[in-house]
């Protein structure tokens, strides 16, 4: 029976529009339903001991005003007996109803108490769960999608919205509560007298109604707001990272421009938001004084002048409407704040949906070793739909040889590379490993397996211990020293204040261009892994660093497979095969010295950088 509800309980929830459009959301409450649960209770029980409080007021002020009358019963006969003393003395029932107002105040408090824990530790819940649901999103999402989504954008996304809607789900749980005890104080009015309370709660919902439109032009212009905010975080983002550049370009004004135009829209965008749901409050407060001020008239002049209303049970009816009009109040300004939050509900709720997103497909099988070579095979690729970046790549990279990748820049040496470890599929044709397709494959057994030493290598914030064993987190302080040193960093690691235990600043800041790109050999090294990709960097770095990085690469490179993206050829004279691309597509292939010797795109190069013609 008990199941039979719950389940159509459930595939009502589930049929409603609210929840359809709200799933991504509110699917979270499934991990700590037990502390929502908690917090309705608790807020129930306050809300009833509240309504319970307020009868027992009537009883006490019948006490004080007629003493002498009839007391205030609930028809229980041994609740009545023994609890309120209805056959006592007037001053021996206004004594125990006292204790009762006050007993049943402190558990009110106590239950409110608990519920309020409860709500925010909810909320605190969901926020949680929601910034890692939007972390599992990133992860498993394909690179695609980061190339063409602003980072300032999701960052706004993690932080921003995230808060305000944890701040909605405040708001909901204050709706519901302030509901509840809504509802009991209508009974309790109800109970005193029907006439007055079927009048309050017409003009209230009338109240309702009207401010209806408004909440409607909370909820629109709230996406504005969500938009500049987006944009606004991106922009300080791009500021920040790029101050080097903004300064060296003398773009400050540019920069000051572009900011306070995102800041403006920020504010502009808000400000019409915060006068129409600032309105709600104010105007819901008018009303509810009119109508509280309407009915006092109507009560005297009609129900007590014609003896249908006591006075003790019209003040009474009084005291729980006054208490009543603030939570009127509070809904309604509630729910207007909640229409703000529509913009990032739906930011939030864009982000977390998985239709319109490419997502990474992991293969099972388990990479052990490379046993001959990778193939692509008719390779096309393109970073959208409309251009293609690769043409028809058709290659070998064979075990333990080295396999160099030329061409201008912009050629798609880089974007070639990248279909090694996987970080995009090609778009048409295949890549094999041992004749396997690539997508066959476990990617993390396969990435292991492959190191790229790139010309943006990641430092994070940490010191230079963890830095070089990232991805490695077994590695002993014996193992990456022996790594630094190969990689030729020792010395520059042992000169810093802390040594191995320096921080290393946001993306590495502390480091030179030449040092970052040593921690990354040295990062490979501990690794070891069986095939390395060498993006070669393309700033120009001083001759001793430079002679120190290709001095550790060859160490790095020994016995290996590898796939080595050279702008100067020196480094690459001994490729055992050099593949030139040209505006994507591959243009010649072969040894170095017998490409030397057609005199094709290759020697061009070579004339080029040897003799400057
Ligand atoms: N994430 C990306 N999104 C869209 N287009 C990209 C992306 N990365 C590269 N491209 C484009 O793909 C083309 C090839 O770029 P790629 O970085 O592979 O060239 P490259 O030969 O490695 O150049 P360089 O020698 O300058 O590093 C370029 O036209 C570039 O604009």
């Amino acid at each position: 029976m008990h199941f039979q509800f719950t389940q159509q309980l459930r595939s009502l929830l589930k049929a409603s529009s609210f929840w359809q459009d709200n799933y991504l959301l509110l699917r979270e409450f499934k991990h700590f339903r037990k502390i929502v649960i908690l917090a309705l209770i608790f807020s129930i029980l306050a809300a009833t001991f509240e309504g319970v409080s307020i009868g027992f007021l009537l009883s006490f002020l019948q006490s004080l005003t007629s003493p002498n009358a009839q007391p205030v019963q609930t028809g229980i006969e041994w609740f009545d007996n023994l609890v309120l003393g209805a056959n006592t003395s007037a001053i021996n029932r206004l004594y125990r109803v006292s204790s009762l107002i006050l007993l049943s105040t402190w558990l009110r408090v106590a239950f409110n108490y608990f519920g309020q824990v409860y709500t925010e530790l909810s909320q605190l819940h969901f926020g949680d769960r929601l910034r890692k649901q939007i972390f599992e999103q990133l992860q498993s999402l394909s690179l695609s999608y980061f190339a063409k989504t602003r980072s300032g954008e999701l960052i706004n996304t993690i932080t921003t919205e995230i808060e305000r809607i944890r701040q909605g789900f405040s708001g909901a749980a204050f709706l519901i509560t302030r509901g509840i005890t809504t509802l009991v104080y209508l009974i309790s009015m109800f109970l005193i007298s029907w006439q007055l309370t079927v009048i309050s709660a017409l003009l209230f919902t009338l109240l309702g109604v009207g401010l209806s439109n408004l909440n409607a032009r909370v909820r629109e212009s709230s996406f504005g707001m969500t938009t500049a905010n987006a944009n606004f975080t991106s922009t300080a983002i791009e500021f920040i990272n790029g101050i080097r550049t903004v300064h060296s370009c003398g773009t400050q004004e540019f920069e000051r421009q572009r900011y306070y135009k995102a800041s403006d829209k920020v504010v502009s965008t808000t400000t019409k938001v915060v006068f129409t749901w600032t309105l709600v409050k104010p105007i819901a407060e008018g009303v509810a004084t009119t109508v509280l001020v309407g009915m006092i008239i109507l009560a005297f002049t009609s129900l007590v002048s014609n003896g249908t209303l006591q006075v003790a049970s019209l003040l009474t009816f009084f005291f729980v409407l006054f208490r009543f009009i603030p939570f009127v109040q509070d809904i309604n300004g509630t729910r207007a704040f909640l229409n703000t939050l529509h913009g990032s509900a739906d930011n939030i709720k864009n982000l977390l949906k998985s239709d319109d997103k490419n997502y990474f497909q992991n293969g099972t099988l388990q990479f052990k070793a490379l046993e001959r070579a990778i193939n692509l095979v008719s390779v096309d690729f393109g970073y959208d739909d409309k251009n293609l970046v690769l043409h028809n790549i058709t290659l070998t990279i064979e075990k333990g040889k080295m396999t160099a990748l030329v061409g201008a820049s912009g050629a798609g040496k880089t974007t070639l590379a990248d279909l090694i470890p996987r970080f995009y599929n090609a778009t048409e044709g295949n890549v094999y490993i041992d004749e396997l397709d690539i997508r066959l494959f476990e990617i993390n057994s396969l990435r292991r397996q492959i190191a790229v030493v790139s010309q943006d290598t990641f430092i994070f914030n940490t010191d230079v211990w963890q830095n070089i064993a990232y991805g490695t987190p077994q590695a002993t302080n014996e193992q990456i020293q022996e790594a630094a040193k190969l990689a030729n960093a020792l010395e520059f690691i042992l000169e810093m204040p802390e040594g191995f235990n320096t921080q290393l600043g946001d993306r590495g800041v502390r480091l030179s261009g030449g040092q970052r790109q040593r921690i990354a050999i040295a990062r490979a090294l501990l690794r070891n892994p069986e095939i390395l990709i060498l993006d070669e960097a393309t700033s120009a770095l001083d001759s001793v660093s430079e002679r120190l990085i290709q001095d550790s690469l060859e160490k790095l490179s020994v016995g290996r497979t590898v796939i080595a993206i050279a702008h100067r050829l020196s480094t690459i004279a001994k490729a055992d095969k050099v593949v030139v691309l040209e505006a994507g597509r591959i243009v010649e292939q072969g040894k170095y010295q017998e490409l030397l010797g057609r005199k094709g795109k290759l020697w061009e190069y070579h004339q080029m950088q040897y003799y400057n013609s």
